[in-house]
């Protein structure tokens, strides 16, 4: 599978550019370009430092990283973000501290989340009278029961 060439600005050239930890990684870690600190519940709009053009068919979705979240709590309030291919501006990280208890210090270059770059489908939405018809039907929010007895 050959890389996907994606233009970058560095809106801050002291910071790396976001790179995959690992061969065939899905995500590109994010930094923070600030020092940080979010109390328990907090929230913060969190610059990343870049902005990125994404060829047209493309978006990138700004994903938590799972360790952060299990080790401080630390997640996103609009997870996935959606980086839109037409957006020129700076990627910006909206996270939240979900710790009870424990703020959560960050520091810059910082790896805060991590970026999913995919293909999409656009799609046209056609109005009709009725749906065909499916082995779920209406059935959703558990209707297929929990966990447990
Ligand atoms: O986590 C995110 C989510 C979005 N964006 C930027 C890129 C995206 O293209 C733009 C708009 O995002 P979205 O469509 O999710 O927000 P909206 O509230 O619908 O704003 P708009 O009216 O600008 O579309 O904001 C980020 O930098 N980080
Ligand atoms: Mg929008």
């Amino acid at each position: 599978m050959s890389d996907l060439e994606i233009a970058v600005t560095q809106l801050d050239r002291q910071l790396p550019l976001p790179s995959y930890a690992h061969p065939g990684d899905a995500g590109a870690d994010l930094l923070t370009t600030v020092d940080v600190t979010l109390t328990p519940g907090e929230r913060a709009l969190v610059p990343t430092g870049i902005a990125i053009a994404l060829p047209e068919g493309y978006v990138a979705l700004v994903h938590p990283r799972s360790g952060l979240a299990a080790r401080h709590g630390l997640s996103i309030v609009n997870t996935p973000g959606t980086i839109d291919a037409g957006y020129r501006g700076e990627i910006k990280v909206l996270l939240v501290n979900h710790d009870p208890s424990e703020p959560i210090a960050l520091r810059r270059g910082d790896r805060i989340a991590q970026l999913v770059v995919q293909r999409f489908e656009r799609a046209r939405f056609v109005a009709v009278d009725a749906l065909p018809e499916s082995a779920r039907g209406s059935g959703g929010y558990g209707s297929t029961g929990g966990f447990g007895a």
